[in-house]
């Protein structure tokens, strides 16, 4: 048995995990790493990379099937097989960015193995047992399995293993119609697949209604059929005939992905053990992101928030501050993006317009512009979608945007955002034209043009001018 003393002892290897450990060592601390599975978590192995590299296998078979700029469209051949090959390349070429060997070269000290508190200041990792000042559990997040009667009989998938399939579904049924739910639902039915997504409540029920609507329909006219309101009530059947029993009717297909959210994965920890408090199943953390334990602190989805690889790696900037430096932090929200990336895409940061309104009353003006009146979509004729700027007292305090590229053009309000800068920042830019980033200074033009346009004051001060001055 090895004790191992140390600065800092992080747990899990995954987004979160490896910015803080990256950070944490160049800076000048004793570092473990611990994980139990694969070096770069969920989001390399069966979460962003995989569904983005699937996802892009699907825009190519779309983009030769729908033709358009006065190209036919022909039906593709799609090799399901091929298209998983190319998921594996991309987590492949990604992978010795996330090696033992990258980290172990920084200077990191990776330790294999499922880490369990034994004492407030104790983690064993099999024969090991660390001893550290500080510990930040970055132990990502499961997926739910819902309680649905027949459930455990059935041969159902999830993100952990729907990258395995080397056979294109028949048809898929999907229960959850989130980010995980549609990503894959579009992919598949680009690839092939008849898909029926049964969902609940709404699809993308967070998003803002009008913009949701635009992906929705896309998907729909794409020939992915959306249950919505359809409360699950059984499932039966085997590979090849699962039947989902809803309230709206039963559904078959061959394969099942359940998609209905993610919990922290804090079982293991034996958390009882550090004296750290787990309520519902979620962490108690104070705006600093540390637990009960005042020697740990806990970033990512483990974090029990929003659960994106960015929001992972900024809390993982917000933590290091306190355990390496002795500072105050404090995490934000606020300025966090989100993109579900179907085709269109879904972008929002901030609030959305409906919940812009409920904080902000008349105080909300809405600004906006549409894909339509953008000369480079109508150019590459993707003219689908449009932005919504929330803004209140000149700031932008929500941004939503539906269509091509929506999660790229959200850089522009990720930094307004983030640092507080008024609609004039946007609008004073000068874009390159003919750029679809010219949607955004036309939103934030939208916001400036009543001021301008429709301001009586303004026509009489113009009209003095070309009067009195020669
Ligand atoms: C299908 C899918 C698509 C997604 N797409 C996106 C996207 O496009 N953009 C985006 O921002 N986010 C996306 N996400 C979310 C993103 O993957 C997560 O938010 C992110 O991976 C969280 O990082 P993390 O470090 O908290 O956890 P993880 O990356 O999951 O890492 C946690 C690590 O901890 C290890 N571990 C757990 N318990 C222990 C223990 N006791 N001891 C040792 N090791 C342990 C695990 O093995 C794992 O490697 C997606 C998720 C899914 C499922
Ligand atoms: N592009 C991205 O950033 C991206 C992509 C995929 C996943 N993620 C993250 O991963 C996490 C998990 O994603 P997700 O889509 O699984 O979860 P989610 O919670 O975002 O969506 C789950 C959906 O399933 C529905 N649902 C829940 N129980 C149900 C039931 N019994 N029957 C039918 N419908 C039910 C919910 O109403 C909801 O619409 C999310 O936090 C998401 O942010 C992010």
């Amino acid at each position: 048995m090895a004790r191992i003393k140390t600065d800092l002892c992080i747990i899990g290897a995954g987004s979160g995990g490896l910015s803080l450990a990256a950070g944490a060592v160049q800076m000048g601390a004793r570092v473990v790493l611990v994980e139990g599975h694969k070096m770069g978590g969920d989001c390399l192995n069966y979460g962003c990379v995989p569904s983005k590299a699937l996802l892009s296998a699907a825009h190519v078979a779309q983009t030769i099937r729908a033709g358009g700029c006065g190209i036919a469209g022909a039906e593709p051949q799609v090799d399901y097989a091929a298209a998983m090959d190319h998921v594996r390349q991309a987590i492949a070429t990604i992978e010795p960015h996330d090696s033992v060997e990258r980290f172990e070269g920084l200077g990191v000290r990776v330790i294999r193995g499922w880490g369990r508190f034994t004492g407030p200041r104790a983690l064993q990792v099999g024969d090991d047992v660390i001893r550290a000042r500080r510990y930040v559990i970055a132990t990502g997040s499961r997926p739910v399995v819902p309680p649905i009667p027949g459930l455990g009989d059935v041969p159902y998938l999830t993100n952990e293993t729907l990258f395995d399939l080397r056979t294109r579904p028949d048809h898929l049924l999907v229960i959850g119609g989130g980010p995980i739910g549609l990503e894959m639902a579009q992919a598949h039915a680009r690839l092939g697949a008849q898909v029926t997504v049964i969902e609940g409540a709404q699809a993308l029920g967070r998003e803002d209604a009008e913009l949701r609507a635009v992906v929705l329909d896309r998907l729909r006219a794409e020939g992915v059929r959306i249950v919505e309101g359809a409360a699950v009530e059984r499932v039966a059947g085997t590979g090849g005939a699962i039947t989902v029993q809803t309230g709206q009717g039963a559904f078959t297909g061959t394969h099942l992905l359940v998609a209905v959210g993610r919990k922290p994965a804090l079982d293991q920890l034996n958390l009882d053990a550090a004296g750290v408090e787990v309520k519902d199943g979620r962490l108690n953390l104070d705006r600093g992101l540390r637990t009960t334990n005042r020697r740990i602190y806990a970033i990512g989805d483990a974090a029990g928030g929003a659960q994106f690889t960015h929001l992972a790696g900024y809390q993982a900037g917000v933590v290091i501050r306190p355990i390496l430096l002795g500072l105050p932090a404090r995490a934000r929200a606020d300025h966090i993006p989100r993109v579900t990336y179907t085709d269109p895409e879904l972008a929002q940061i901030g609030q959305t317009e409906e919940e812009a309104r409920a904080a902000h009353g008349d105080r909300l003006t809405v600004a906006r512009s549409e894909f339509a009146g953008n000369d480079r979509a109508i150019a590459s004729g993707r003219t689908h979608g449009a932005i919504k700027v929330m803004v209140v007292k000149g700031r932008p305090v929500g941004v939503a945007i539906a269509g091509p590229d929506a999660g790229e053009l959200m850089a522009p309000w990720a930094l307004a955002v983030a640092n507080g800068l008024k609609m004039g920042a946007v609008a004073a830019t000068v874009l390159p034209y003919p750029t679809l980033g010219e949607v955004n200074k036309r939103a934030a033009g939208a916001y400036f043009s009543p001021k301008l346009f429709e301001n009586p004051w303004v026509k009489r001060g113009v009209r003095l001018v070309q009067a009195l001055v020669p």
